[in-house]
């Protein structure tokens, strides 16, 4: 089994309030998380990452417990080891491209240096051909380069999963066919456990082995997801 979840979790926010509870289990490496807007995607994924604690639960990738309410498990996200990319990448707008990914692998607390020396950050940079914006600033570079900069920074750590939050959203149609095309090949050529939230029926075709469907903080049939949109 490489993904096995099962949480639960009351929001509250004013008077209103949200729910989640759902379990899933798949075999697949590449899971899809599919739903409408507010189905709770973001919130599942936080709560994997360890960003977000769940009321109760369990949560178990590729064999490794990394929560279990019931016998006092809660690893920290650090613990964990799982990379996790936000929607909006989230880069450091004051540290160069070679700078972001080399964040990741910092020593201390001090931003690492703009020419400092490290073999992952290079090879990194190079198989998504960074290299040459390697010192520009992330409003110096392409929706693509920022996106592939992002991605760079999440694996240079060698984390145990891939989390990734629309990560083509803010991309054109032929870039983001593109980038999912080398986000596969990435996939298969590290066997890295990927967990994905799309909206983008393309993004399901080409890149789930299993799809989990989510609808107001519960998992539903896929069938009925699909046909409500
Ligand atoms: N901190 C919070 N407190 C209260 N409610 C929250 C909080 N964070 C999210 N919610 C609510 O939980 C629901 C699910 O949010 P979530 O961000 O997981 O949705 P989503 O499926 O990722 O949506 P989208 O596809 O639009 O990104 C939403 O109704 C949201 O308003």
């Amino acid at each position: 089994m490489i993904w096995d979840l099962c949480l639960q979790k009351t929001l509250r926010q004013g008077h209103s309030r949200f729910d989640v509870d759902l379990a899933f289990r798949s075999s697949a490496q590449r899971v899809v998380l599919f739903g409408p807007s507010g189905a709770g995607k973001t919130l599942t994924l936080k709560m994997v990452a360890g960003i977000l604690a769940p009321d109760r639960g369990r949560i178990a990738v590729a064999g490794r417990v990394l929560l279990d309410s019931e016998r006092g498990i809660h690893s920290s996200a650090q613990q964990r080891h799982l990379a996790y990319m936000f929607q909006d990448y989230a880069l450091f707008p004051h540290l160069t491209v070679r700078q972001n990914v080399a964040f990741a692998v910092r020593r201390g607390l001090r931003n690492p240096a703009k020419d400092e020396a490290h073999e992952d950050v290079d090879r990194w940079l190079a198989s998504f051909g960074l290299e040459a914006v390697a010192g520009h600033y992330p409003h110096q570079v392409s929706g693509g380069q920022r996106q592939r900069t992002a991605l760079a920074r999440a694996l240079v750590s060698r984390p145990a999963a891939l989390l990734l939050d629309e990560p083509f959203a803010a991309l054109d149609k032929g870039l983001r066919q593109r980038l999912r095309d080398e986000l596969k090949d990435l996939q298969a050529e590290l066997q890295l456990p990927l967990l994905l939230i799309t909206h983008d029926d393309d993004d399901v075709r080409h890149l789930a082995q299993d799809v989990v469907c989510l609808d107001a903080g519960r998992t539903v049939a896929c069938n009925a997801a699909l046909q409500s949109r």
